[in-house]
This record gives C-alpha cells, sequence and structure tokens, in this order.
C-alpha cells in the first residue's frame, strides 16, 4: 500500500545517562566536536525520508537546544519526561496532526547510519504497521532468578537483539501510548495491542552508547572513518 503522509522522528534526548557516569546528559556528551544528539538529528534529516524532527530534551536544556535549532524549522524541540515513554508521549503531542508515520530513534544511538531510518520507512510504505530493526545475538542468552541462577537457556535462534528507528504509523503509536504505560521500548507498547511487529535487518552502528565502553568504542569507530 502507497502512503504518502508526513514522516516524523522523534529523538528522545532526555535521559540523564547514569550508566555513562558524567556529569551532563548523555544527548549532550561530545562525540568528536558534535554532541550525540547533533548526529542522531543529522542522521536522521540525512536519510531524506523524515519531514520533520522533534526532539525531546531536559527541561533545564530546552531554551539552548530551541536557539541552537532556530534556523532548522523542520526540527522541533519540547521537554521530556522522566521515563522515556514519557519523554515519547512528549513528542508526539508535539508532532503535528497531519503525521503519518513516526519513527522513534534514541539519541543515544548516534551512529546511526542514515539508510537505516530509510529501511524502516520502506517497510512501512510496504505495508507494516510497526517496524523494528534487529540483529541476530552472538552470545549464547540465560535467563537467571533475583539470586543470578540460570532459570533457563532460550533458544537464541528465535531471539533478536532490537535497536531504533523504530517506525510506527502514527494512528497505531498514539493509541499504544494512549493509557500511558511504561515498556523498555514503543514496540513492547504495540506488541501488548495484539498488532503485529516487523523486524527488518539492523546494523551493529545503531549500538546505543550506554556505558564507558560504548563511549569509546563510538570514539574509536570515529577515528578510523
Ligand atoms: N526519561 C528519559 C529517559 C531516556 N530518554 C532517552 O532515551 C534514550 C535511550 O535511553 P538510555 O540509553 O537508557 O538513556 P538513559 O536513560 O539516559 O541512560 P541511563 O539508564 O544510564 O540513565 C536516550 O537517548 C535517552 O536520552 C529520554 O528521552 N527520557
Ligand atoms: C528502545 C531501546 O533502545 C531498544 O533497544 C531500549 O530498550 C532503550 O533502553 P532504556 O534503557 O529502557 O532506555
Amino acid at each position: 500500500m502507497q502512503r504518502a503522509g508526513r514522516v516524523v522522528a522523534l529523538i528522545p534526548a532526555a535521559g540523564m545517562g547514569t550508566r555513562l557516569g558524567l556529569p551532563v546528559p548523555k544527548a549532550f556528551v561530545m562525540l568528536r566536536e558534535r554532541t550525540l544528539l547533533q548526529r542522531s538529528v543529522s542522521a536522521a534529516l540525512a536519510s531524506g525520508v523524515v519531514d520533520q524532527v522533534v526532539v525531546i530534551v531536559p527541561a533545564d536544556l530546552a531554551a539552548q537546544i530551541d536557539a541552537e535549532y532556530a534556523d532548522r524549522p523542520e526540527v522541533t524541540v519540547t521537554v521530556g519526561g522522566a521515563e522515556r515513554s514519557d519523554s515519547v508521549r512528549a513528542g508526539l503531542a508535539a508532532s503535528g496532526p497531519d503525521t503519518e508515520l513516526v519513527l522513534v530513534h534514541d539519541a543515544a544511538r548516534a551512529l546511526t547510519p542514515p539508510a537505516l531510518f530509510a529501511d524502516v520507512v520502506h517497510a512501512l510504505r510496504d505495508g507494516a504497521r510497526a517496524v523494528i530493526p534487529g540483529l541476530p545475538v552472538a552470545d549464547t542468552l540465560k535467563r537467571v532468578d533475583t539470586a543470578e541462577t540460570v532459570l533457563a537457556t532460550p533458544d537464541r535462534s528465535e531471539l533478536r537483539a532490537v535497536g531504533t528507528p523504530q517506525g510506527f504509523t502514527a494512528e497505531l503509536l498514539r493509541h499504544a501510548h494512549s493509557g500511558g504505560g511504561d515498556a523498555t521500548d514503543d514496540a513492547g507498547l504495540v506488541e501488548a495491542l495484539g498488532v503485529p511487529v516487523q523486524v527488518v535487518p539492523g546494523d551493529p552502528l545503531a549500538f546505543k552508547i550506554t556505558t564507558p565502553f560504548d563511549l569509546r568504542m563510538a570514539r574509536l569507530l570515529l577515528d578510523e572513518s
């Protein structure tokens, strides 16, 4: 089915990044002269499939980031909430009513290739209502109890490590978030509605910069490029 409506990328950047252990909210950490957020906004716009970017930032940085993007009418800045899902809902509220497709993309996945945004949008335009990038897992995964005793070894051939951008029809994502609720990703809220979620091949460069090791890895990758 062909869809031609507006595509909005929501970029949650309001997290504190406690696992990174730096005195700056994670999205504002510098990665070779540009912040994680700046890199993620650029990647979304460079994809050629995104009409509007909504960045969701901590309240005390909103005026500064708004000024930074003052000459970019395609970039809107809004204030996030306590949990990632709250920040996504703030971004949805700031998206125009004419939005047809929404991509939710972590600012923390700062090295994501623009082509991944296009892959997700193409799968939506082919008719899927929910699309997420996923990669096979290389490690054997164990389910454990609170004492770290192994309970089970899931069959890893059935598992995917999923990232962002996660794409949805705007109608579906608004419905999934309408009851509030929290999930570690947006697809989780859609799954709870019983709607099929399609996995497309992810890209290892879209890894989430979460720990000091990840930040070091990102810097090394940029040095290499
Ligand atoms: N209340 C929140 C929490 C997270 N995020 C964003 O969601 C993305 C993924 O979250 P994560 O990597 O877990 O970031 P943090 O929550 O900041 O990290 P930590 O759990 O280490 O504090 C990040 O771009 C982060 O800025 C957000 O916008 N609002
Ligand atoms: C949305 C996400 O990036 C998919 O892998 C991830 O779940 C976000 O993690 P968080 O720690 O809950 O922010």
